[in-house]
C-alpha cells in the first residue's frame, strides 16, 4: 500500500493506495466516530464488493443503500430518497457515510454528506479508474440539473480515501477508458513526463497490470492533492483541473446524461480545447495530433456526432461554473504539460472548433 496526503489543514486527509484494501477495517476506524456507518453504493458495485465493506464494518452495524447505477441517477430525486433514508433510520451528526463505487456513487454521497443535519463524515471508496484518479479527491460533491452539470453541490472533503485498485479487475474496458481520460489530463496540464508514460503503458493499463494502474492512481492523486491543497475552492489553478469539461459537460448535457460517459466526453473535450489552444496560438499542430492519437488508442472518441448543434452546445457552455461577469473561461495549453487559464475567447472561434470537431482531427 502507498499513501499519499491531501494538505488542508484541518480537513487533511490520507489517499491510500493499493490492492484488498476494502476488506481491511483497521483503515476505516480512525476515520469514523461515532457508532454507525451507512455504506451507499450503486446496485453493481453493491453486488460486486458490498458484502466484503460491510463484513469489514461489521462492528459498525452497516446499512447498505443502493440506486440504479449511471449518470442518470445523479439526480435530486436519488439524493432525496437516499436522504429519506437516513432520516427514517434516525442516524445522527456521528454517522459515517462510505462511498463505494464510481464518481456518481462519491459526488452523491459526498453531497448527502455535506447536507444530511448540516455536515457528517463521509470516507470515499472508488472503484472506477476514474473515481481512483480524480472524482474521489478534492471535495466537489453535488448533482446534475437538466440545464447543466453538478450544478448543485458543496465543498466537503472526505476523511479518508481508500483506492482499491483490486476492484479495477471488475470494471468494463469502455469504463477504463473513460478512466484514461482524465489520467491524460493531469499530463496534459502538469506532466510532459507523465503524459510520455502513459503513451508507453497505456497496452499494460489496458491489461490490468497492477504495477501500471496504481503508478496511474498514485501520480494522478499527486497532482490532484497538490492542485487541491493550493486552492481548495477554485479560486484559481485548480480550474486547471477542468480543461476539456467545459465543452464535455456541454455534451453530457446536450445529451441527456448517460449516452456519454463522463470521461469520453471529457476526451473529446480535451481534443477541441487542443484545437481551440492551437486556434489561440499557443499549441503547434503536431501536439494537437499526438493527443489526438493518445485518445484514439485509449479507445476515447475523438468526434462530435452531427446532431449535437453548435448553438446548443454554445448554450450550455454559457452556464459554465468558470463563467464570471458574463465571460466564458476555459483552459487551454501553452504546450504538452502546461496548463492554462483563458479568457475572452470569441463566440466565433468556440463554433469553429465545435464545427471542426464533427471532422476527424487526426493528422
Ligand atoms: N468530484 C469530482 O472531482 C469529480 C471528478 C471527475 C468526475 N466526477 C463525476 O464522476 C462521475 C463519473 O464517474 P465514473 O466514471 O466512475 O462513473 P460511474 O460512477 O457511473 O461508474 C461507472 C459504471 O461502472 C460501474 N462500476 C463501478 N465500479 C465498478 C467495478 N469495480 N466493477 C464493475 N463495475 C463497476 C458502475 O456501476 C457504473 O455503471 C460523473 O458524474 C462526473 O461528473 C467528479
Ligand atoms: O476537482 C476538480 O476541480 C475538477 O474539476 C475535476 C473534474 O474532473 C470533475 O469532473 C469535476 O466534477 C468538474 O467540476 P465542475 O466544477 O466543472 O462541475
Ligand atoms: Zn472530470
Amino acid at each position: 500500500m502507498r499513501t499519499l496526503r491531501l494538505d488542508l489543514a484541518e480537513r487533511s486527509y490520507p489517499i491510500h493506495i493499493g490492492s484488498g484494501l476494502l476488506d481491511d477495517g483497521a483503515l476505516y476506524r480512525p476515520y469514523i466516530r461515532g457508532r454507525r456507518v451507512v455504506v451507499v453504493s450503486d446496485s453493481q458495485v453493491a453486488g460486486l464488493y458490498g458484502a466484503r465493506v460491510c463484513a469489514a464494518l461489521a462492528d459498525y452495524r452497516p446499512l447498505l443503500l443502493q440506486f440504479p447505477p449511471g449518470e442518470g441517477s445523479k439526480t435530486l430525486e436519488t439524493y432525496a430518497t437516499l436522504a429519506d433514508g437516513l432520516i427514517e433510520g434516525r442516524f445522527d451528526r456521528r454517522v459515517a457515510l462510505v462511498a463505494l463505487g464510481g464518481g456518481v456513487v462519491g459526488d452523491m454521497t459526498g453531497f448527502l454528506a455535506a447536507t444530511y443535519q448540516r455536515g457528517v463524515d463521509f470516507i470515499q471508496i472508488p472503484t472506477t479508474l476514474l473515481a481512483q484518479v480524480d472524482s474521489s479527491v478534492g471535495g466537489k460533491t453535488g448533482v446534475n440539473r437538466p440545464g447543466g452539470k453538478n450544478m448543485l453541490g458543496a465543498f466537503h472533503q472526505p476523511r479518508c480515501v481508500l483506492a482499491d485498485t483490486g476492484t479495477l479487475s471488475s470494471l468494463p474496458r469502455r469504463e477504463l477508458a473513460a478512466g484514461l481520460a482524465e489520467v491524460i489530463k493531469y499530463g496534459l496540464i502538469a506532466d510532459a513526463g507523465f503524459l510520455a508514460w502513459i503513451e508507453r503503458e497505456l497496452g499494460a493499463l489496458f491489461e490490468g497490470d497492477e504495477v501500471a494502474l496504481q503508478h496511474a492512481v498514485y501520480r494522478s492523486c499527486e497532482i490532484k492533492a497538490a492542485i487541491v491543497a493550493a486552492d481548495e475552492r477554485e479560486s484559481g489553478q485548480r480550474a486547471l483541473l477542468n480543461l476539456g469539461h467545459t465543452f464535455g459537460h456541454a455534451v453530457e448535457a446536450a445529451t441527456g446524461y448517460g449516452a456519454w460517459l463522463h470521461g469520453e466526453a471529457v476526451g473529446l473535450g480535451m481534443l477541441m480545447a487542443s484545437d481551440l489552444s492551437h486556434r489561440l496560438g499557443r499549441l503547434p499542430g503536431e501536439a494537437v495530433a499526438r493527443i489526438a492519437a493518445l485518445l484514439e488508442r485509449a479507445e476515447l472518441p475523438t468526434r462530435l456526432p452531427a446532431d449535437i448543434p453548435t448553438d446548443t452546445l454554445l448554450g450550455y457552455m454559457a452556464g459554465d461554473k468558470k463563467v464570471l461577469d458574463g465571460q466564458l473561461r476555459l483552459v487551454a495549453l501553452d504546450g504538452i504539460g502546461q496548463g492554462v487559464i483563458v479568457s475572452g475567447v470569441e463566440a466565433e472561434v468556440l463554433a469553429a472548433v465545435i464545427d471542426a470537431a464533427r471532422a476527424p482531427m487526426a493528422a
